[in-house]
């Protein structure tokens, strides 16, 4: 049996608090599937929507009431880590006691140590929040100063630093419930961005890590046969979108570099996540990346569907 991080994308929770609750319920199945075969299940999510909504909501609460403070975003991503928590272990917790498995589910407020000298706090990259028109982005840009960029052909959004994560802070305690067979929600949202002063506090910094790239960290740590990263398409394609769009099965680091190369994989979509994927099996011999939809999880564990990515020297 294997060791399993699922990195789920934002078509698994929705936008609104409604939609949430009735994504995670599909979402759990697949989930609640690979746990039935007996493998470590630990999931982490994105949190993109989430922690703008949560962000924009206290900034006009504050421009309205005097009472309502602006909300720093590492704050917005622990808040974030909760709303999205709470519905998808409740879900997973209901789709296991359905199926009579005798396992329990909780989530870790999770820290991401972040360098605070990362190039990203100067360059923000990481889409945050809803989706914008072209103008509406320049009059927020305007009346804001926050910056708003066009993000992969899906209208325009509001961008904040990235930092790249250096270690989940409470690695050792999610491992711990892990290895005693508890299923565990981790690093959502990317972790709550925090940089550790010399004096070992941790202080949250303005920032969004990207949830793939915190997923194969914790990956890592957690010593993981398996990256699954969960989104909206069965398999990553070359000309994507195109009308000689061709999908592809398994790749090698190697290879998936070369297409990186060649622009083939959207900046702050398909591209993290690739990235996320090479690094994840470059580290060690035996390690696999499936990036495949929510509902083709199962099928892509048994090797039926999916994109897999490989260590290079494993396919030479
Ligand atoms: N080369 C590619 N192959 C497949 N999908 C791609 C490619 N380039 C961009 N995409 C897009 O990237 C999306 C996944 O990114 P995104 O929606 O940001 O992820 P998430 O599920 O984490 O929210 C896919 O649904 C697809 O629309
Ligand atoms: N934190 C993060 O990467 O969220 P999304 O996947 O929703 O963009």
């Amino acid at each position: 049996m294997s060791k399993i991080l699922i990195a789920l994308g934002g078509n698994a929770l929705g936008d609104t608090p409604e939609e949430q609750m009735q994504l995670v319920q599909e979402s759990a199945k697949p989930i609640v599937d690979l746990i039935e075969e007996g493998h470590d299940v630990i999931i982490s999510h994105g949190n993109g929507p989430q922690v703008g909504a949560i962000n924009l909501a206290f900034e006009n609460g504050s421009q309205e009431y005097s009472g309502v403070p602006s909300m720093p975003f590492a704050e917005c991503g622990a808040m974030s880590q909760g709303y999205i928590g709470y519905h998808l272990q409740n879900a997973i917790r209901e789709e296991l006691l359905n199926r009579g498995i005798d396992k329990s589910v909780a989530t870790i407020v999770s820290q991401v140590a972040v360098d605070k000298d990362d190039q990203a706090f100067e360059n923000p990259t990481k889409p945050i929040g809803s989706f914008y028109s072209k103008d509406e982005a320049k009059r927020l840009m305007e009346e804001t100063g926050d910056t708003y960029i066009e993000d992969a052909g899906r209208g325009y959004r509001r961008v904040i630093p990235s930092p790249s994560p250096i270690k989940v802070v409470e690695k050792d305690i999610i491992n711990d419930l892990v290895n005693t067979g508890r299923i565990v929600i981790a690093a959502g949202g990317g972790g709550i961005p925090v940089v550790e002063e010399e004096s070992h506090t941790l202080t949250g910094v303005d920032a969004v890590i990207d949830k793939d790239s915190a997923s194969r960290c914790l990956a890592d740590e957690l010593d993981a046969d398996f990256l699954f990263i969960l989104t909206a398409v069965e398999k990553i394609a070359i000309n994507y979108g195109e009308p000689d769009q061709q999908d592809l099965d398994e790749l090698t680091g190697a290879e998936a570099e070369q297409l990186i190369q060649e622009d083939q994989f959207a900046p702050g979509s398909m591209l993290p996540k690739v990235q996320a994927a090479i690094q994840f099996v470059s580290a060690k011999e035996g390690r696999r990346s499936i990036i495949t939809s929510l509902e083709k999880a199962k099928d892509a564990i048994q090797g039926e569907t999916g994109t897999t990515i490989v260590k290079t020297s494993e396919k030479e």
